[in-house]
């Protein structure tokens, strides 16, 4: 075995990196159920420290604690760093949210074509005057739509493009609802939507392309 220099995988020497294969392998539980149970646990106390953080007045002295024990936890798990396909972060492909922080953490169902799911963003994700951030709200998209399409008995695919409209400000800190769907496949091209709505306001919409990995292909 040797590692792909640029993804950190681990490939059989000389062998290319395999986008399809990876992909389908994060379809198992990188871990036990119990560390999984932690793991997720510890990314939801990490969301909810970035939301208060993001939140907080804090002072000079305060700043430079907080500095001071975070370079502490860095500096403890720099010796734990793996390559890609052992990473613990957004693998838990049975959980939702998957144990990641960058997005709030939702769950759709198994073998759809369409699926709704309820969402809330902290203030981590807030861009100014307590609107979520647009970036996040794309990111969200790209993400419960790539998932939707990972859960479908479709083979693996990436996102080609996504287009997302602002309707309305999108609210922090209340439940919101995101609908996402497959609108159709043609060949390896697959066309998905998605909105995003409080209550009866439709905050944002998004369509996109995602096309489907060739055998081989990174
Ligand atoms: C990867 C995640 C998996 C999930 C696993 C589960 C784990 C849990 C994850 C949950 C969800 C995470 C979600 C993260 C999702 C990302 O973050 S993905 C990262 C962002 N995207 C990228 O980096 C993609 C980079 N681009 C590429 O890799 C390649 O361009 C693509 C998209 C694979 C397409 O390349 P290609 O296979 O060479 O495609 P090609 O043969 O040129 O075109 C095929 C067809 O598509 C059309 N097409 C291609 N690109 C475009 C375009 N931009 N516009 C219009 N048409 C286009 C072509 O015109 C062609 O059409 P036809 O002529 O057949 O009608």
């Amino acid at each position: 075995m040797s590692t792909d220099q640029q993804t950190g995988h681990a490939t059989e020497a000389g062998a290319p990196f395999d986008g399809r294969a990876a992909i389908e392998a994060l379809m198992v539980a990188p871990g036990p159920p119990a560390l999984g149970s932690a793991y997720q646990a510890m990314t939801e106390e990490l969301r909810g420290f970035l939301d208060v953080l993001a939140g907080a007045a804090i002072d000079t002295e305060h700043a430079a604690r907080l500095r001071a024990q975070l370079a502490q936890m860095t500096s403890r798990l720099r010796g734990l760093e793996v390559g890609e396909p052992q990473r613990l972060w957004g693998h838990w492909t049975d959980r939702p949210g998957r144990g990641q922080a960058l997005i709030p953490s939702y769950d759709v169902p198994k073998g759809s074509l369409e699926a709704s799911a309820t969402v809330t963003f902290g203030r981590f994700h807030v861009g100014e005057n307590m609107a979520v951030h647009g970036g996040a709200i794309s990111m969200l998209f790209d993400d419960l739509l790539g998932w939707l399409l990972a859960r479908s008995d479709l083979p693996p695919s990436r996102t080609a493009f996504l287009t997302t409209n602002f309707r309305a400000v999108t609210p922090v800190g209340v439940e919101l609802t995101v609908h996402a769907r497959i609108t159709h496949v043609e060949g390896r091209k697959r066309f998905l939507a998605a909105e995003l709505r409080h209550g009866d306001t439709v905050c944002a919409d998004a369509e996109g392309l995602w096309v489907e990995l060739r055998p081989g292909q990174p």
